[in-house]
């Protein structure tokens, strides 16, 4: 090697390594054999630590080891597709274009930051977009986008897979139609912004050719009449329709609409696939640090940190980015590499930023629910319309509101008084037919009513109870015979094996009254009455409050 000193360094399109000039045809074949055996599967660690090259090998020369190390990182994973070599020569241009595009959108969240681009960096969901067998790919390669329901828990790339697919027919397989996608939620589209929506598609493909992808996300917050109005217009193919749900649109959605969609389940990301996009991100924030905030040292996580990440992220990748960016921040004045302890530490410091991160999914809406669950229960009537209405205000889904006061009417009011069970599900029906705002007194004036009501867990109580004796089935609980008298007998010789024999049917009787054993016999014997006298209990129970 007797170069000089002075020769030009090019940076390594794969691995982003500062290569000498006379060695980067040799340094990227091994470099891409190295990324194709990566992208088949790298472990947690390989994708984290990625091995520093000796000084020498490969003619790298490391200039920097911590940029080596994140945007090497950043790059295999960018593309785990792993591009024919030759593009990737092609794309042999200074790294001076990336920090402008860094710099620009450096204000936006991480997961903004690393919203996938193609469908070939969109993780998970294989089902949908696996080129052998994705249901949804076999659409898009035939240049076609059919109208669907997009139903997944929260941050599984709803909205992502939406711009992917328009993305991709028009630029991959265009088949002579292309899309253009308007974007657009429930919460916030009137219908009138819908019948101006209609209008503009219509104008656009008589003039253009161009057909409308109308995305609208959680689609399931529209009312019956609002979803009426999509109706003819997906029928007539005006546009196609993309509506995105967390909830289940059997329930939320008409049939007519449905009837007129595909529906298409994306399940939560599966540990693996978390970790793929947290070292995406970790990648990007080294990237950052390195070249926009001019932080010395990379940011360190060690994998029972990540294993801790995407456990409390529970498949949501943009509740774990946001968890990621917050340690990212907290942690730019240390180059240690931090343990669990003190992850959770910055998560609970940070907890009142944290709830401003999240939105209706994250923590604030179980803990609000449960707030205004607790205030029925405790008859405050004036903290229960407090709760709903800050719920409200959030964007909770009012049928969340409502199906929880149907669960409350039978879990704390229970026998004590049934008409709070209908009246919740008329609240419920109320918030279907109806929609916000309209029913939001329809809201209020079930929950004060159950606040209201006297409570009892007598039902409650001895539900839990038969249901755990079932379970343990000590005895044979659970699974001793039906007594022969109470047997149905449909057949000549059902009857003749004594099926329903010696039954006294109660309207036969004086004011229906028998004297007829209901309990399987072993049971009776067993345990005696006491025992099996679930719905005998107090309604409430019998302790004192000092602070009363
Ligand atoms: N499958 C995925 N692969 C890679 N990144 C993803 C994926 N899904 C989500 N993300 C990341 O999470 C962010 C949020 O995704 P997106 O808005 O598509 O989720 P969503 O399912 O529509 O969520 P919500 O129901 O909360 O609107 C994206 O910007 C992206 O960074
Ligand atoms: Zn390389």
């Amino acid at each position: 090697m007797n170069q000089s000193k002075n020769e030009q360094l090019i940076s390594c399109p794969i691995c982003n390594s500062k290569i000498k000039y006379h060695a980067i045809n040799e340094h990227l074949d091994k470099c891409t054999a190295r990324k194709n055996d990566n992208a088949k599967g790298p472990t947690l660690n390989s994708l984290l630590r990625g091995k520093r090259k000796q000084p020498g090998s490969d003619d790298i020369e490391i200039i920097e080891p911590t940029r080596v190390d994140s945007t090497k990182r950043s790059k295999l994973e960018a593309s785990p597709s792993g591009k024919p070599l030759d593009s990737d020569k092609k794309s042999l241009v200074d790294n001076i274009d990336d920090v402008k595009q860094l710099q620009k959108n450096i204000h936006q969240p991480l997961s903004e930051k690393l919203r996938p681009k193609e469908l070939s960096e969109y993780v998970g969901q294989q089902h949908l977009i696996s080129r052998e067998s994705g249901v949804l790919y076999k659409y898009v390669k035939e240049g076609s986008i059919p109208s669907m329901i997009l139903w997944g828990p929260p941050g599984v790339g709803k909205t992502t897979l939406a711009r992917l697919l328009t993305k991709t027919v028009n630029t991959k397989f265009p088949h002579g139609l292309t899309y253009t996608l308007v974007q657009t939620s429930a919460t916030k589209a009137s219908t009138q912004e819908l019948r101006k929506i209609f209008e503009n598609s219509k104008r656009e493909f008589t003039l253009t050719k161009r057909m409308t992808v109308l995305f609208i996300d959680e689609i399931h917050r529209f009312n019956k009449g609002q979803q009426d109005t999509l109706l003819p217009h997906v029928e007539a193919g005006d546009v196609v329709l993309l509506g995105a749900t967390t909830e289940n649109p059997s329930f939320q959605l008409n049939n007519a609409l449905m009837s007129r969609c595909q529906i298409f389940v994306l399940t939560k990301l599966n540990t693996a696939e978390m970790c793929m996009v947290l070292s995406r991100g970790i990648s990007m924030l080294n990237k950052c640090r390195h070249l926009v905030w001019k932080v010395g040292h990379p940011l360190r996580l060690g994998k029972d940190v990540l294993n801790f990440v995407v456990d409390i992220s529970m498949g949501d990748t943009r509740r774990a980015l946001n968890l990621l960016e917050m340690i990212e921040v907290s942690t730019r004045d240390s180059p240690n590499e931090l343990d669990e302890k003190s992850v959770r530490e910055i998560i609970q410091g940070k907890s009142s930023e944290l709830r401003t991160y999240y939105d209706r999914q994250g923590e604030n809406h179980y803990d609000t629910i449960s707030a205004f669950h607790k205030s029925i229960r405790g008859s405050d009537e004036n903290a229960t319309i407090y709760y709903l209405a800050r719920m409200l205000q959030g964007g909770e889904d009012p049928l969340y509101i409502a199906r929880r006061m149907i669960r409350i009417a039978s879990e704390d009011i229970g026998v004590l008084d049934h008409t709070l069970l209908p009246l919740a599900v008329a609240a419920h029906d109320a918030v279907m037919k109806v929609g916000l705002p309209e029913a939001d007194l329809a809201l209020a004036q079930c929950s004060v009513a159950l606040a209201r009501a006297p409570k009892s867990v007598q039902l409650y109580r001895a539900w839990k109870t038969v249901n755990a004796k079932l379970r343990e089935n000590q005895d044979s609980f659970g699974s001793c015979g039906i007594p022969m008298h109470l047997r149905n007998a449909p057949t000549k010789l059902m009857t003749e094996l004594g099926y329903a024999r010696d039954y006294k049917y109660n309207p036969d009787f004086k004011d229906g009254k028998v004297s007829q054993q209901y309990f399987p016999e072993e049971i009776v014997a067993r345990s005696g009455e006491q025992e099996t006298n679930f719905m005998s209990g107090p309604h409430l129970g019998e302790a004192n409050d000092p602070d009363l």
